[in-house]
């Protein structure tokens, strides 16, 4: 069966890699697209532009809605799919741990499955499962992560995700000294449950995240590169297929790949 597929931000960094993907794959089938600054009926040759997701949806009848937009739409779009008998499939980060919880009671109420990928490439995936494995023997954690000056959310998804990991096999505790004060504001970086999240953004970056875990003497660095954003194309043809046997909420690649 072709799985019928529809982008929002299609004309994206991302959406755009995301667009190119689907229409080479023969196993989808790419039916709409939605953006938010038309100008166009068409994206290309013959693929139609919306600007409105419920009417998308109604005319063009995705199975699937890739979303790669901003956080500031991504949950609305994310809870209309949901409500319209469309899977999910969101790279698109940002999420509030709120907007996460609804997402996830949307889908248990409507029993179809939802994708929620902070990172789709497979090293990013395998970096935070490492450093969850390393921090129960490492407990001190610094996250560093690096990305392209046009990104709108900090931390990244990706960061948020791995400290959410690593939460699961460290013992909580306040890392770094009693005392300790900051002289500038935000010296330390973010707080999560003690470990220390720092976001660079700088243009010539794409995405980019080390790991620092250290113990008595020792250092141990985990670190991901992705230079380019084919790097994220595999995930997401994965959770194309993925999701349409899937019933429910699935936050991270890690489950369905490792
Ligand atoms: N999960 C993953 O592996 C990855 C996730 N991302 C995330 O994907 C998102 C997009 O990233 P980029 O492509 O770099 O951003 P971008 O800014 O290049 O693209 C976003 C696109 O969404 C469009 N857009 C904005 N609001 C919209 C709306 N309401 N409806 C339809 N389209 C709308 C914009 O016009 C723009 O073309 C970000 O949240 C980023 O963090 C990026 C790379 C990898
Ligand atoms: O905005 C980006 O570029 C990226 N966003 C995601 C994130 O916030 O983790 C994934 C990847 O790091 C690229």
């Amino acid at each position: 069966m072709v799985i019928k597929v529809a982008v929002a931000g299609p004309r994206g960094r991302m959406g755009k890699e995301a667009v190119a993907t689907i229409v080479k794959n023969t196993d989808f089938l790419l039916v709409s697209v939605l953006d938010n600054k038309n100008g166009e009926e068409f994206l290309g040759d013959n693929i139609p532009i919306f600007t409105s997701l419920e009417e998308l949806i109604f005319q063009t009848e995705p199975d699937v809605l890739v979303d790669l937009t901003v956080p500031s739409s991504v949950f609305e779009h994310a809870m209309i799919a949901l409500d319209n008998g469309v899977r999910p499939v969101i790279g698109t980060t940002g999420f509030t741990d709120l907007q996460l919880d609804e997402i996830r009671n949307k889908v248990e109420e409507k029993e179809i499955g939802c994708i929620i990928a902070p990172n789709f490439s497979i090293g990013a995936v395998l970096m935070m499962k490492f450093s969850q494995m390393a921090a129960k023997y490492l407990p001190n954690v610094e996250i560093i992560e690096m990305h392209h000056d046009q990104k709108v959310d900090a931390p990244s998804g990706t960061a948020i995700k791995t400290a959410q990991m690593i939460n699961e096999t460290r013992t909580i505790f306040e890392q770094g000294h009693p005392d300790e004060k900051e002289i500038m504001e935000g010296a330390r970086g973010a707080n999560f449950s003690g470990m220390h999240i720092h976001s660079v953004r700088m243009p010539g970056l794409v995405a980019h995240q080390q790991v620092l875990l250290s113990g008595e003497g020792q250092l141990l660095t985990i670190r991901h590169d992705s230079f380019d954003r084919t790097s994220f194309m595999s995930g997401i043809v994965l959770s194309i297929n993925e999701i349409m046997k899937q019933n429910t909420l699935i936050y991270g690649l890690e489950d369905i790949i490792l």
